[in-house]
């Protein structure tokens, strides 16, 4: 979809951890064609349709649009949380199946991160317990080492027995991303990962995302409405009512509010015109 430099194959193989093995490939997301309805026959929602999207390894990709433009269902069709019923994923080069639903969560445990807008974590669970779990779920071996490592990534190592309930918003969310990084994905995908975080919080969490894209080669894809998280990835893609409506690379605050505003003129006109 957009390109810049990318690295070549295997060249980020597990830069984070420092493991070795198991090539990564150079594009981490492929979307072909890929379409998406909701309802029944005769009252049907195209949330996605026939979206093509290739997004290289070791980058930062934003998704905005209007709302309802179909952010969130891409997110799922890519993450595979759902099934597209048209057109064809793959994750770090491996396509996601038509298989069953536990081959599709054992694809998502084994391929890709999850960061939510409201964290997600277990509220029983230690901080250290959290970030394990995928680890745990995956039927990986615990590597303590791996586990403290993801937490000093984002700064909190002092911080692994403790309840989340001790924990800011902001650390919160860092222990999130932790819990993501842990089991070394092919890609990260974040749902407003800002959203409910002021807006100090919000430029520490944004601005981990960065370092651990330019630093660990992890790929992150994050859906936003605000341009400035926008503007802390390397790109973005717009959708408008399913399809690519565009892409900005090194967006700016400015640039981006811009071509949100244009996108939400043009679905009022498709609106107002029936279409
Ligand atoms: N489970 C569902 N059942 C029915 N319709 C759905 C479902 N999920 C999404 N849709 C519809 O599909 C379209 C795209 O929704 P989606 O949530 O992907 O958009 P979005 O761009 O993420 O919106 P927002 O910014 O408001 O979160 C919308 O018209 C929505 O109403």
């Amino acid at each position: 979809m957009w390109h810049r430099e990318c690295p070549t194959e295997g060249e980020t193989v597990n830069r984070r951890t420092g493991v070795s093995g198991g090539a990564r490939a150079a594009e981490a997301l492929r979307l072909d064609g890929v379409s998406k309805a909701y309802g029944a026959a005769g009252n049907t929602v195209k949330a996605l349709d026939g979206v093509d999207l290739s997004l290289p390894a070791g980058s930062f990709t934003a998704v905005m649009g209007p709302s309802g433009s179909g952010k969130t269902t891409l997110l799922h069709c890519a993450a595979g949380l759902e099934r597209p019923d048209a057109g064809r994923v793959a994750v770090d080069g491996a396509e996601i199946g038509h298989g069953s639903e536990a081959a599709l969560a054992k694809f998502r445990r084994d391929r890709v991160g999850f960061v939510f807008q409201q964290y997600n974590l277990l509220p029983i669970l230690t901080v250290g317990q959290n970030v394990v779990l995928p680890l745990k779920l995956a039927g990986r071996k615990i590597d303590a080492a791996r586990v403290d490592s993801a937490l000093r990534a984002v700064g909190l190592a002092d911080r692994t027995g403790d309840l989340p309930e001790g924990l800011s918003g902001g650390q919160r969310q860092r222990v999130a991303i932790a819990r993501a990084l842990v089991t070394d994905p092919g890609v990260v995908f974040a749902d407003e990962p800002t959203g409910a975080l002021d807006l100090r919080s919000a430029g520490d969490v944004l601005a981990l995302l960065r370092t651990t894209v330019r630093e660990h080669g992890t790929t992150v894809v994050m859906v936003t409405h605000d341009p400035v998280a926008a503007s802390y990835a390397d790109a973005v893609v717009f959708l408008a009512d399913g399809r690519i409506a565009g892409s900005l690379v090194d967006p700016s605050v400015e640039a981006v509010a811009e071509r949100l505003v244009h996108l939400g003129d043009r679905v009022d006109r498709h609106h107002r015109a029936g279409v």
